[in-house]
């Protein structure tokens, strides 16, 4: 008889490797998850024309993935100051924002979780950007969509990429 019963989640919470022992392998966040702000770090927003690209180093679910540097906005904090903090502590370099690239959303880009994300333009005003935090690789990449799009972005990014390359063409 299966001991499947009625209301079992369809994926296991907990999965047992016998090299490392029980560990969750998927928990959905619970309530509402915490909106996530990303920049799109130009070389210079009057005429932009590389953007930094970041390889996450974790989660191991994200890891090897590309994405614009940023994190959780948290709660009562202004989502610019966010990403401003995020930068500093991940990149270590100060930056300025400019434009939204913005979703058909007011919250913002929908990512595999569930979370919102906005987007901003932003240049550097201090600071040699490094892989301090969360990112194992940094890298300039020509604001052209196929040359981005080389890249193996976290999947939600994608959309977000062709918004931005939209966005930073002469006239856009
Ligand atoms: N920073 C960033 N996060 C993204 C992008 N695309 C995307 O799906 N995400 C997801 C990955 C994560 O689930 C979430 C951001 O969480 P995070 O781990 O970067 O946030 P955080 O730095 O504040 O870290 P923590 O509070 O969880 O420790 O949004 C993106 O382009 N940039």
């Amino acid at each position: 008889m299966s001991d499947i019963t009625p209301g079992t989640p369809a994926v296991p919470l907990h999965v047992e490797d016998p090299n490392v022992g029980p560990r969750v392998a998927f928990r959905p966040e619970s309530g509402t998850p915490r909106p996530v702000v990303g920049a799109a770090v130009v070389d210079e927003v009057a005429a932009p024309t590389v953007v930094l690209a970041a390889r996450r180093s974790a989660p191991e679910v994200l890891a090897g993935l590309w994405e614009f540097p940023g994190g959780k906005v948290e709660p009562g904090e202004d989502p610019r100051a966010a990403l401003v903090r995020e930068v500093r502590e991940e990149l270590g370099v100060h930056i300025r924002l400019d434009r939204e690239v913005a979703a058909d959303h007011p919250e913002g880009w929908l990512l595999g979780n569930g979370a919102r994300m906005r987007v901003f333009t932003a240049e550097i005003v201090e600071g040699d950007p490094q892989p301090l935090e969360d990112h194992d690789r940094l890298e300039w990449r020509a604001l052209d969509r196929a040359a981005l799009q080389e890249l193996d972005w976290i999947p939600a990014d994608r959309p977000i990429v062709d918004a931005l390359v939209e966005l930073v063409r002469p006239g856009g």
